[in-house]
Order: C-alpha cells, then sequence, then structure tokens
C-alpha cells in the first residue's frame, strides 16, 4: 500500500515537473520575444523612419499601452470597461491644460495627469459594482460617447473642437523631450507595462482575477473579496490609459477631441478580443494590426469604423477565444510532447493547519434560522446540529429549501432570522468571502472552474484567498510572491493527490474534462486550504456509475481524515452508502434526522423508499 502511495506521488511529482518545465520554457520565449518587439520599435523608427511613420508609430504604441490596461481588465478580470478612451483625454487635457495655463513643471504634469486620469477611470468603472457584463460595457461607453462632446461644452478652457493650442515641449526632471525621444520612452512605457502584466497574469492575483472573472461565487467561496479585487482591477486598467494620455498630448503638442472618440474604443476592444483577451500576446498583436490596419486607410477614414465593426463581428463568431489563446494551446501540446528529459521535482509535506475555532463547539449549528426571497419564505425555524467528523446527506423533495440552507451556511444567502456558527463561532450576516476565508471549502451543483486554466491552477485557487495579498510583489515578480505561489502550489498538490486525480491531469486544461472529474477537481479546490468542512451541493448529479464511486470514495477518504461533510443530495442511494448521518428537509424545516447505528425515522424510510434502488437513480 505503501509503495503505491509512494510511486504515485513520484508519478505527480514527475508530471508537475514536466508541466512546469513546459511553462517556464514557454514563457522563456515569450519573453524574449518581448525584449526583441521592444528593442525593434525602440529602435529602428527613430533610426529610419521619417516622422510621419514615427508619427503613426507612435499612436500605435499609445494605443498599445491603453490594449494593456484593457487586457488587465477585460482579458483577466472579465470586467468589460470600455471608458478608456475617455481615461485619456481627461488625461491629456489634464497635462495640456495645466501647461497652458500655470505652465506647471513636466513632472508635476504627469503626477496630475496620472492621478487625474486614475482617479476618473476608477469613477467610471464603479458601477461595475452593481451592473456586469455588457450592462456595464454600456454604461462606461456613454463616457466615451459624451467625452468630445463635454471638451466642445468646456471650449474656454479646452480650446472646444478647435482643440488645444499652445503646449509646450514635455521637460521631465530637467531633461527636453523631443519627439523621438518622447516615442522612445513611450516604448519603453509599453515594455515594462507588458512585462508588469506578464508578471501578474502568472502570479497568484492572477489566479485570483481569472477566479472571478470565470468563477464568481466559487472564488468568494475560496475567501476572495470581488469588491477588493475589482478596485485594484479599476487602477490597473487606468494607470495605462492615463499615461497613454499624458504622453500623447505631450507627442503632439495638442488635443483635440476628436483624438479620443469611438474609433479608439472600437479598435482596442477588437484587437483585444481578436487576438484573444487575457493572453500575453494576442492583445499586442491584435491591436498593432488594427492600428496598422487604421493607419493604411488613414485615420480619419470612415472605412475605418465600418472595418473595425465587420471585423469585431467576424473575429467573435470565427474565433471566440481569440487567435493567441488556441495558438498558445497548441503551442503547449506540440512542445509538452517533445519534451522528454525533465528531472522530477520534489512534493513537499504538508503543513496541516491547526483548525480555528472551538474544537469541541459543533462544526455546524443552526438555530432558529429563517430565510425569505421577497415574500416567500423558504427555510422556516430550521434547526440543525452537527458535530465534528460528521458526514451529513441533506436530503428532501425539490424546493424544501436544501440548497438554501447550505447557501446560507457559507454565507451566499443571508438570512431573515435565527443564527448560524461554525466552529462556534457566529458566521450569520457574514459575506461569502469571509466565510471561505475561514477556511470552509464549498463546491457547486454546476462546477465552476476556470476553464482554459489548468488542473492544478484551479486547485491554487482554494489557496489563495487564504493567504497575504502583496500586489506588489504580484507586479514585480518579488521573491515574496514566487515563494507564495510555491507553497500554495504544493498545497494544490497534496490536495490533488489527496482526492487521487490521475498524475498525467495536472497540467489539462479544466474545459478538457468530464463532469464526473470536473466535480472531483472542485472538491480538490474546496480541500485545497486544509479545511475542515466542506459543503457540497449535489456532487453527484450527472455522473455515471464509475464516477459516482469515484467520488464516494474520496468523499469517505477525506472523511476518514477528520474532514466534515455536509452534501445536498437527490440520490438517495448515494446518500445512504456513504453519509453517516443524515437531514430530511421539508418545507423549511428538519423533519428528521438519523444518525449512523440508529433505527430511521418512518418518515425519512418513507422518503427514501420513493426512491428504490440505485438502478433507479442511475435513471434519473
Ligand atoms: N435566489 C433566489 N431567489 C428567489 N427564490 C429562490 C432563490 N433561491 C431559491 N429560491 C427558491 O427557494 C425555494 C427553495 O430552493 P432551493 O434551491 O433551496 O431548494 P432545494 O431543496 O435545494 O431544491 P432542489 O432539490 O430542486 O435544488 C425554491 O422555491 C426556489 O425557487
Amino acid at each position: 500500500m505503501e509503495a503505491t502511495f509512494l510511486s504515485a506521488g513520484q508519478a505527480l511529482a514527475h508530471a508537475h515537473a514536466h508541466f512546469r518545465s513546459v511553462r517556464r520554457r514557454l514563457d522563456r520565449i515569450s519573453l524574449s520575444g518581448v525584449a526583441v518587439v521592444a528593442a525593434a520599435l525602440a529602435i529602428l523608427p527613430p533610426l529610419f523612419g521619417d516622422s510621419y511613420t514615427i508619427a503613426r508609430l507612435s499612436n500605435a504604441v499609445f494605443y498599445l499601452i491603453v490594449a494593456l490596461g484593457f487586457n488587465i481588465a477585460f482579458g483577466l478580470a472579465g470586467e468589460l470597461a470600455l471608458g478608456y478612451a475617455a481615461i485619456m483625454a481627461v488625461s491629456a487635457y489634464t497635462s495640456g491644460m495645466l501647461n497652458v495655463y500655470l505652465g506647471t513643471p513636466g513632472i508635476v504634469n504627469l503626477a496630475a495627469s496620472l492621478g487625474v486620469g486614475t482617479g476618473f477611470g476608477v469613477l467610471l468603472m464603479l458601477p461595475s459594482l452593481r451592473v456586469r457584463g455588457w450592462y456595464f460595457g454600456l454604461v462606461s461607453m456613454f463616457a466615451v460617447l459624451a467625452m468630445p462632446y463635454l471638451i466642445v461644452m468646456a471650449e474656454d478652457w479646452t480650446g472646444g473642437e478647435n482643440g488645444l493650442v499652445g503646449i509646450t515641449g514635455l521637460n521631465l526632471l530637467g531633461v527636453n523631450f523631443s519627439f523621438n525621444m518622447i516615442y522612445v520612452l513611450a516604448v519603453v512605457v509599453f515594455a515594462g507595462l507588458w512585462l508588469v502584466v506578464d508578471n501578474l497574469r502568472r502570479s497568484t492575483w492572477g489566479l485570483m482575477l481569472t477566479a472571478c472573472r470565470d468563477s464568481f461565487y466559487a472564488a468568494q467561496a475560496c475567501g476572495i473579496n470581488p469588491t477588493r479585487i475589482r478596485m485594484v482591477v479599476f487602477v490597473l486598467a487606468s494607470v495605462p490609459a492615463s499615461l497613454a494620455g499624458f504622453l500623447m498630448v505631450n507627442a503632439e503638442m495638442f488635443a483635440n477631441p476628436g483624438n479620443y472618440d469611438m474609433n479608439l474604443t472600437l479598435l482596442i476592444l477588437t484587437g483585444v478580443v481578436l487576438g484573444g483577451a487575457g493572453t500575453l500576446w494576442g492583445p499586442v498583436l491584435g491591436v498593432g494590426l488594427l492600428a496598422g490596419f487604421s493607419f493604411w486607410v488613414g485615420p480619419f477614414s470612415s472605412y475605418n469604423a465600418v472595418a473595425l465593426g465587420l471585423m469585431l463581428m467576424i473575429g467573435v463568431v470565427a474565433f471566440p477565444n481569440g487567435v493567441a489563446r488556441s495558438t498558445g494551446k497548441s503551442i503547449r501540446n506540440w512542445m509538452s510532447g517533445r519534451m522528454t528529459d525533465v528531472r522530477p521535482s520534489s512534493i513537499t509535506p504538508l503543513r496541516r493547519h491547526a483548525s480555528s475555532g472551538n474544537a469541541n463547539a459543533p462544526v455546524v449549528d443552526i438555530k432558529r434560522l429563517t430565510i425569505a426571497f421577497g415574500a416567500h419564505t423558504v427555510v422556516k425555524g430550521a434547526n440543525l446540529q452537527l458535530q465534528r467528523g460528521t458526514f451529513c446527506g441533506l436530503v428532501g423533495p425539490n424546493g424544501s429549501g436544501k440548497s438554501t440552507i447550505l447557501n446560507a451556511i457559507c454565507g451566499a444567502v443571508q438570512a431573515k432570522s435565527g443564527s448560524i456558527a461554525i466552529d462556534g463561532r457566529n458566521v450569520t450576516g457574514l459575506p461569502m468571502y469571509a466565510v471561505g476565508g475561514m477556511g470552509v471549502g464549498r463546491t457547486f451543483q454546476m462546477p465552476q472552474l476556470i476553464g482554459d486554466a489548468s488542473v492544478l491552477e484551479n486547485i491554487m485557487i482554494g489557496g489563495v484567498g487564504q493567504t497575504r495579498k502583496g500586489l506588489l510583489g504580484a507586479l514585480l515578480r518579488l521573491p515574496s510572491e514566487r515563494r507564495r505561489y510555491r507553497e500554495i502550489e504544493q498545497s494544490a498538490l497534496h490536495a490533488f493527490q489527496r482526492v487521487g486525480l490521475a498524475p498525467e491531469l495536472v497540467g489539462a486544461d479544466a474545459d478538457d474534462l468530464p463532469l464526473g472529474l470536473k466535480r472531483i477537481v472542485e472538491v480538490a479546490r474546496a480541500i485545497a486550504a486544509d479545511p475542515h468542512l466542506i459543503l457540497l451541493d449535489e456532487p453527484a448529479a450527472g455522473l455515471n456509475r464509475a464516477e459516482k464511486l469515484k467520488l464516494g470514495e474520496t468523499l469517505r477518504r477525506l472523511n476518514s481524515e477528520g474532514v466534515s461533510v455536509v452534501l445536498v443530495e437527490h440520490n438517495v442511494s448515494f446518500v445512504q452508502e456513504y453519509c453517516n448521518e443524515i437531514a430530511l428537509l421539508d418545507d423549511g424545516l428538519i423533519a428528521a434526522r438519523w444518525r449512523d447505528g440508529e433505527p430511521q425515522p418512518t418518515i425519512l424510510r418513507d422518503y427514501i423508499d420513493q426512491y428504490p434502488t440505485a438502478d433507479h437513480d442511475e435513471e434519473v
């Protein structure tokens, strides 16, 4: 038995080392590419280009800088903020007007541009705390539509349609920046931000952002505070647009409302979506190509908007995930097949967390719990006390309130009255991320995974919300961040091992797994932070017999290791097979309880008798 376990551990260590080596090699190639592109952009045009070409190229670089911010917000975090042209305008006019009217030094203008532009960007994105997706996109788009009109309305200050004139050349800390020098500065800013986005993408913050993007509730269940994440995203996305606005106005020594209109927004949206939102190269290639196209047909040509709109429509249908994402996956698979000489890594022993709270208190203690949705009271004063070590099945007819009670325990639904305690700590009224942060694991009826992330990265999400979150470390890839990443990775590998997933799945994309394995990955994610309580919502639904067996045995093993399990389940055979305790919920109240070794109450037996055999479950 011991030998089998060790060899399974070694196989996992080997598979993980292979996965990591492929990633590292791809990252090295990718970063070399970034350096080559940045060097070529910085050196070649000022050496060989005429001033018209450099003017066009510098505009493309400004757009690329904005695209990097959009990639953080939309690509990584899923926030469809579209107000970047407006942020650029605010930043550009701030710097321009300070220069023209007050003659302030360049460094003051830079600070003001960044501060005002970013502040405006954050304000613009605040509605995202209430509305998401396309609704939020429309709200933020309004600012882009309104901005040129606002600039014209304030023409006494902004110069209106004729533009703001009289801006003197940029002087930063005693250095006068010529047009070519501003271009090179813009390329340096672009390359630096590109590296920062890459650092972010590969960091524990990157995991948190993509978790909020793809599995909003799962992220909260893992202890991630979505409001905090979004506020950080708003700042990170607004800074590049503010910098681009500052550089643009100082390069052109002129500000015009036409520079910050819908065409710019459309170009960036189309480029990022077509290229591959969330990837390192996609947005840069996409926006770079479209900017090239736009300059070819002429920046003010009416073909611009039509062509961009058409490309967006066709591109979204033809490449729903962007060109770079599918290409990147093919390259990764190809490289993975070629790399065979990988030295196995080791998996360090797991440091078990001492469980928090009062060890003698019930693991779950629900008292007179009432929950209502509007006028509809679903849970009507339920009491349920579960001791540590329980493997409790919560059963009952459709609509009796089972999922609602599970959601209330983990903070997804708030009680109207009554109380809920976990390990003796009152959690009534706490938001979901706070309960998740206490180390309560949770799975969902429909697995909520990041489809294009690996199985291991998905499991790591379970650990990221539980630890200190150093943003600067993530942006700059500091040693503290690398250490944190490695620790969370090790915990995830242990969770991977504990649920008995096949080692070769460690680097597989979650999207490529069958439903049964997705559920097991969710269980692994739920135990990644080594919780002592996990809550599962219909884990056996839709699984075939073999998958149910694997899931049941996994849960039984975890329970024997001291993890308390509460599951909502319709499959009574599954509940009878694995649970040591059953609670029957009927019309919002606990109607019957049973514990291993006790006779079953008649009402529970009658309920179970409606589902006569395991074969019946198979058909349901
Ligand atoms: N967010 C919500 N808003 C309004 N009503 C809700 C909400 N969530 C649940 N309900 C209602 O509460 C009742 C109980 O739902 P719940 O999902 O808890 O039942 P359940 O016992 O888990 O049922 P099932 O086994 O069918 O999933 C149902 O009538 C449902 O429509």
